[in-house]
């Protein structure tokens, strides 16, 4: 026990005793006592221990510094045979928060010795460090270990109390994702603190709550005042005791003071100076006009400490690089609130997809090609609540750019669709952020200095927000539910689940939505028409008609919540199953149109070519000439009329119907193109883009065509209808061989083949280059199509499942029509004559069907049911 004058755990004016652990190791050269084994030639350690007992007790002191200078001076003084000697001092209770303060010091006898060690041991605090969401949200307990290297050996006392302090009032206020950075930042303090007498600190940081299946997770650095190299040592410390193993290493344990060298170094990354982003992009530019891809063999030092870094990410998470290719894949997020939000997310996706002017002093042959997209969701403003709902997506692109060339391309288009600056996460026009770029974690921060305050100018991959944010993970989900997100360890859909789990029970707030553009083309703002027109490339996208939006939970969605759009179907032809030569002219499809709007019609889909088994071939300017006119009579409904208040008409009918979303039936891209043009908003396909049988038989008359139909649908940004058939829909045969997974009583399988055969038509359009945003299909599993009366009843009876997610946790491979709006369409078909016994298809409607109890299950709860039905 010392007596010390400068406090205990709590400061005091008055000396009180104190446990101290002492250490001496003396290097004394003993071969001549082993030989002979005669003390005399040796060191009598009970004498020594007789020394430091006196020393202690004797006196008050003012600190270690002053304890120190009395035993050395003793030692060599009552102990002439010692030459050399290391002292290690050790106060434990000595503050509130660590566990002791130490100093270690080596000296001989003739030299004043250079430098000393002091340290501050197990300094507790709280600190919000970690990306998972709830070490975001809780905090957690994290220690510290630091070491200060004080050169010359001081007699002034070191303020381990002040120093504490400083650190955890830091500490406290921080939100560092890594555990790095936070030692990084510590390092930092503690050098300021002791600047001038302190010239190295090593500070060992460690999470002693973030692992199950080991003590801590810890990392070491070591950093100057006039380098900031970073040693990462045991980055994650499994089995038994790592910090046992590292004290040991630490501690004094040899005469020569110099165990810190023998800490396993392994530099990871050498940080020069900070850049920002606009210098980095700079220097991009002036150095290269070619990406710089592969391993870093730049001079460029931001390219050097990206590798560095993420090499770092890479022993801490355990996660490998895949083999390097010359493209990365990238996931990026999307969303808008001001404007035209629905134009805004596709004018951005056209931009980057297009290779050229944009590409200027960027990359000469620089690509950027969206690959995959996800659904679209409305979602409520996250941050700031005041403000307009959002529209969000994310998508996957392939592209030979570097990260920091993406965000420069990213911010170039956003500027370019409309992004103003406003307040921090206030409205805008568009905002893109690169949430993942291959596996790589990126940080362009200085270390110390990784806030989320901190990201104006850099990049930070993943996105720093990325698990906090559902309007994200959803999306990301849609896309790539197994990915592992670096530095996490966990799949999308895990961390999406468990952001889900934390959020209460309101999934209402975000919708799925499918927007709808307006034709004919009307003029888009002068400054963006005469903007675009310098990018021929690009053809600006159409202005948004309107949106249907579908709840995320069809089965707990209340009915009002669970709106259901009805389609009604108008077939301009003389031959159809339901109508045919009722409406095929114009004044009978504008009478349709009006009564299909005033019974509630969402949308009118209208053919030109039956579908109807054994149906006449109908050439393409045959079938052209059947719709466009009726799709322009429609559009123009009433709007050369003067409003007569005589007349019989209700003009907001009349209205309702000029504005009608109509759907061109057609498996011709010439037709759906034309029709568009002329106000159709949507393409109906039973071929789902594969076209008729006489197609099939020439594989490149087949491919041609579904490049086409995807292409039209593409550029003109159309909702499709995908529906499930076999073989040539107007013969409607092939009910044979479902030969899918069915249950033991033979069912299920009709569903499996859908989901199988129509997922890999939908798997084609929507993905790769040039695929179809996701957000435009609804798929149709095409009832009375290649059925049985059997098998249309199993659809309508398992319709939700056609479009379920596989239950989390599942192996299964992911259902690939997961989450796409459904369209039934039943009404009039022949099964339901069956059914219900009817010859006359006015009366075979799915209503009666179930009302009649025949087996037809109640279709309420789905993501979306259209009804066929023929609303006059
Ligand atoms: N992964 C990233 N993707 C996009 N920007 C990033 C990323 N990491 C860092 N940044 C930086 O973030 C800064 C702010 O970006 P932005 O203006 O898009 O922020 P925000 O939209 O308010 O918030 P957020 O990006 O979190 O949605 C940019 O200057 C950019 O340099
Ligand atoms: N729902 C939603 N909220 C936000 C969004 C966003 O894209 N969607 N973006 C923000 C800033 O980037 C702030 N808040």
């Amino acid at each position: 026990m010392v007596s010390f004058t400068d406090g205990a755990q709590w400061p005091s004016e008055k000396p009180r005793l104190q446990p101290v652990h002492l250490t001496l190791t003396i290097a004394h050269d003993i071969t001549k006592t082993a030989e002979t084994d005669d003390l005399s030639h040796s060191i009598d350690y009970s004498s020594i221990c007789k020394t430091l007992v006196d020393v202690c007790s004797n006196q008050n002191y003012l600190c270690l510094e002053s304890l120190r200078d009395h035993i050395l001076l003793e030692t060599f003084h009552r102990h002439p045979e010692i030459q050399d000697v290391t002292i290690q001092i050790t106060r434990s209770r000595a503050l509130l928060h660590p566990a002791s303060t130490q100093l270690v010091v080596t000296k001989t006898r003739e030299d004043v010795g250079d430098h000393e060690y002091l340290t501050i041991q197990d300094l507790e605090c709280r600190a919000i460090v970690g990306i998972n969401q709830c070490e975001r949200e809780e905090g957690q307990l994290v220690a510290f270990q630091l070491t200060l290297q004080r050169s010359p050996i001081s007699t002034v006392p070191f303020s381990f109390r002040s120093l504490a302090q400083q650190i955890i009032s830091s500490v406290s206020q921080s939100a560092f994702l890594t555990l790095e950075a936070l030692a990084y930042s510590v390092a930092k303090i503690a050098l300021e603190f002791s600047a001038g007498s302190c010239e190295h600190v090593t500070v060992r940081a460690s999470k002693p709550s973030a692992l199950v299946c080991a003590e801590a997770a810890e990392v070491e650095i070591t950093r100057s005042l006039k380098n900031g190299s970073v040693v990462l040592r045991l980055p994650i410390a499994s089995g038994p005791s790592s910090k046992s193993h590292l004290t040991s290493g630490i501690g004094i344990s040899g005469a020569s003071g110099s165990s810190l060298e023998r800490t396993p170094n392994i530099p990871i990354a050498k940080r020069t100076a900070s850049h920002s982003l606009s210098e980095a992009v700079d220097n991009i530019m002036a150095t290269s006009s070619k990406p710089s891809l592969g391993p870093a063999t730049t001079d460029d030092p931001i390219q050097k400490d990206n590798d560095a870094l993420s090499t770092l990410s890479q022993l801490a998470s355990d996660l490998s690089l895949e083999e390097p290719s010359d493209y990365h894949r990238v996931a990026l997020a999307i969303g808008s609130n001001m404007g035209d939000r629905f134009s805004n997310v596709e004018l951005a996706l056209r931009l980057f997809e297009t290779d050229g002017i944009h590409f200027h002093r960027l990359a000469e042959d620089g690509f950027v090609h969206v690959i995959n997209t996800s659904f679209l969701y409305e979602t409520e403003p996250m941050y700031v609540t005041k403000q307009p709902k959002f529209i969000n997506c994310a998508c996957i692109v392939e592209t030979n750019l570097s990260a920091l060339q993406l965000l420069t391309l990213l911010k170039r288009v956003e500027t370019i669709v409309g992004r103003v600056t406003t307040y921090r996460n206030g409205p805008r026009a568009i905002d893109l952020d690169i949430l993942t770029f291959d596996k790589e974690v990126i940080d362009t921060r200085p270390l110390g200095e990784r806030t989320l305050d901190n990201l104006e100018g850099h990049l930070v991959v993943p996105h720093p927000r990325l698990t906090e944010r559902e309007f994200v993970l959803r999306p990301l989900n849609d896309m790539v539910p197994d990915f592992i997100l670096p530095n996490t360890g966990k799949t999308i859909r895990e961390l999406f689940t468990s952001l889900l789990s934390t959020q209460g029970p309101d999934p209402q707030v975000t919708h799925k939505v499918v927007p709808f553009p307006r034709y004919p083309l009307t003029r888009n703002s002068p400054e963006l028409d005469s903007f675009l027109a310098k990018i021929p490339q690009v053809t600006p996208p159409p202005p948004t008609a309107t949106y249907w939006k579908f709840p995320l939970c069809p089965t707990t969605a209340t009915r009002s919540q669970r709106k259901t759009y009805i389609m009604g179907t108008l077939n301009a032809t003389p031959d159809s199953f339901s109508d045919g030569s009722v409406n095929n002219n114009i004044p009978a499809a504008l009478s349709y149109a009006r009564s299909a709007v005033a019974g509630g019609a969402d949308i009118i889909d209208i053919g030109g070519y039956s579908t109807r088994p054994g149906a006449v071939y109908v050439p393409p300017e045959e079938e052209l000439s059947r719709v466009v006119p009726i799709v322009q009579a429609i559009r123009t409904l009433g709007q050369y009329q003067v409003a007569d208040q005589h007349s019989h008409l209700d003009i907001s009918v009349e209205a309702q119907a000029r504005r009608v979303l109509m759907s061109i039936d057609t498996f011709r891209w010439e037709v759906a193109e034309e029709a568009i043009h002329a106000g159709a908003n949507c393409i109906n396909d039973v071929y789902a883009f594969s076209g008729p049988e006489d197609l099939r038989g020439e594989s490149n008359e087949q491919e041609d065509h579904f490049q086409k139909m995807r292409q039209v649908a593409r550029d003109l940004a159309v909702p499709v209808i995908l529906m499930h058939s076999r073989g040539e829909a107007s013969a409607n045969k092939d009910y044979s061989a479902y030969n899918y997974a069915a249950d033991v009583t033979g069912k299920g399988a009709v569903v499996e083949g859908i989901k199988v055969e129509l997922g890999r038509k939908i798997d084609a359009i929507v993905r790769g280059k040039g695929g179809l945003r996701r957000w435009y299909v609804i798929i149709d599993p095409g009832i009375g199509f290649s059925k049985t009366v059997e098998g249309n009843l199993e659809v309508l009876r398992n319709a939700t499942s056609i479009t379920d997610d596989k239950p989390s946790g599942s192996t299964a491979p992911r259902n690939p029509l997961a989450g796409f709006p459904l369209l039934i369409g039943a009404s009039r078909k022949s099964f339901l004559g069956g059914i219900l016994e009817l010859s006359d298809p006015a009366g075979r409607t799915l209503e009666g069907a179930q009302s009649q109890e025949r087996g037809v299950g109640p279709l309420q709860r789905r993501w979306l049911v259209l009804y066929n039905r023929t609303l006059l």
